[in-house]
C-alpha cells in the first residue's frame, strides 16, 4: 500500500449529506481510521460526514461476494463514517459515488443505463433521473419480525429535548436503524441531538436514529404520496442533515405503522433537501435524490496528520 505526499480529493454532497471523495481505481492507497477522520475533520481536514473510496471490487475481500452477486459490479463504493468506522451502506453517498464515477470518466448512465455497484451491503443498481439518481436499495426486512410489525415497535429511545421514552421500530437497510415517531413538528424541532439518543435494547453494533413527524398523504398526477419530515443522528457522525438509507426506514417504518393500503411512495423532508423513497415488489425500496460534486483539490497527507 502506497502512502501518498499528497492525495487529491473530490468533495460532494447528497441533500448536504456531505462526503469527501477519493479515486483509488488502482487499490493502492492505505485508507486507515486516522486518515478518515482527518480528512472528514471540519476544522483541520476537508470535512464532510464520510469518506468514500472509489475502488475496484476485485480488489478488496468484500468486493467478492459483490462479484459473486453480479459480476456487472466492477465499482465498490467503500463507505467511511466521520469516526473512522465502516458501514455498510450510505444512500446519499451511492448516488454521489456515481456522479463521481461519471465525472471520473469511468461509468457513463446515458441511454437509461443501469449501473451496478458493490457495497457491503450487497450489490446497489443505479439509474439516473431527472432529479439525480434513483437507487434501488434492496430488501428491507424489520429485524423485530412480524412481532413488531404488530406491536408498531420493539425498542424504546429516549432522546435530550423529548420527554420520556419513546417506543420505536428497527428497520435494516443493510446497515441498522431506529425510527421514532413524533407528535408535532414542535417536538421535532426542540430535540437536541447534540448528544446521541440513547436506545434500548442496545444495539449491539450501534444504530442510526431517526426521528419522524408523518405529514399525511398528498393527491398528485402521479397517485397518492406520503409526507414525512425527519432529522436523523447517525452512528459514527452525530446529527447530520441528511440519511438516505435513513429516509428509506423512516419511509418504511411509518407505512409499517399505517398498515395496508399505506403509499407507495414517500416525500421525505430532511434539514438538507427532500428524497423521494418508493416501495417496490419483494420488499425491495428505491431512493431518489439529487447528488452534487462540488470541489476538487490536493491534500498535503503530512499536514493534514500533524493537525489531529
Ligand atoms: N448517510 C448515509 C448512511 C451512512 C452510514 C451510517 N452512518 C451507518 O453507520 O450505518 C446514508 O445516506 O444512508
Amino acid at each position: 500500500m502506497t502512502v501518498r505526499a499528497t492525495l487529491a480529493v473530490t468533495k460532494g454532497h447528497g441533500t448536504q449529506n456531505d462526503f469527501v471523495l477519493l479515486d483509488d481505481r488502482d487499490g493502492v492507497l492505505d485508507l486507515d481510521p486516522g486518515l478518515v477522520r482527518a480528512l472528514a475533520d471540519r476544522r483541520a481536514g476537508v470535512g464532510g460526514d464520510g469518506v468514500i473510496r472509489v475502488v475496484r471490487s476485485a480488489d478488496l475481500p468484500e468486493g467478492a461476494a459483490a462479484l459473486e452477486a453480479d459480476p456487472a459490479a466492477e465499482w465498490f463504493m467503500d463507505y467511511r463514517n466521520a469516526d473512522g468506522s465502516v458501514a455498510q451502506m450510505c444512500g446519499n453517498g451511492v448516488r454521489v459515488f456515481v456522479r463521481f464515477l461519471e465525472q471520473l470518466g469511468l461509468a457513463d448512465l446515458g441511454g437509461g443505463a443501469s449501473l451496478a455497484i458493490g457495497t457491503r451491503a450487497g450489490v446497489r443498481h443505479v439509474t439516473r433521473v431527472p432529479e439525480g439518481y434513483a437507487v434501488d436499495m434492496g430488501v428491507w426486512h424489520l429485524p423485530g419480525g412480524e412481532a413488531a410489525r404488530a406491536a408498531g415497535h420493539d425498542a424504546f429511545v429516549s432522546v435530550a429535548g423529548l420527554a420520556g421514552e419513546r417506543p420505536a421500530l428497527s428497520v435494516d437497510m443493510g446497515n441498522p436503524h431506529t425510527v421514532v415517531a413524533l407528535a408535532s413538528l414542535d417536538e421535532l424541532d426542540a430535540l437536541d441531538l447534540t448528544r446521541a439518543p440513547l436506545v434500548m435494547p442496545t444495539p449491539p453494533e450501534g444504530t442510526n436514529v431517526e426521528l419522524v413527524v408523518p405529514l399525511g398523504e398528498e393527491t398528485t398526477p402521479d397517485g397518492v404520496v406520503g409526507h414525512v419530515r425527519m432529522r436523523v443522528h447517525e452512528r459514527g457522525v452525530g446529527e447530520t442533515r441528511s440519511c438516505g438509507t435513513g429516509a428509506c426506514a423512516a419511509a418504511l417504518a411509518v407505512a409499517t405503522w399505517a398498515g395496508p393500503g399505506a403509499p407507495r411512495t414517500w416525500r421525505v423532508d430532511v434539514p438538507g433537501g427532500t428524497v423521494t423513497v418508493t416501495m417496490l415488489d419483494g420488499d425491495r425500496v428505491e431512493l431518489a435524490g439529487p447528488a452534487e460534486l462540488v470541489a476538487h483539490g490536493e491534500v498535503d497527507v503530512a499536514a493534514l496528520l500533524r493537525g489531529l
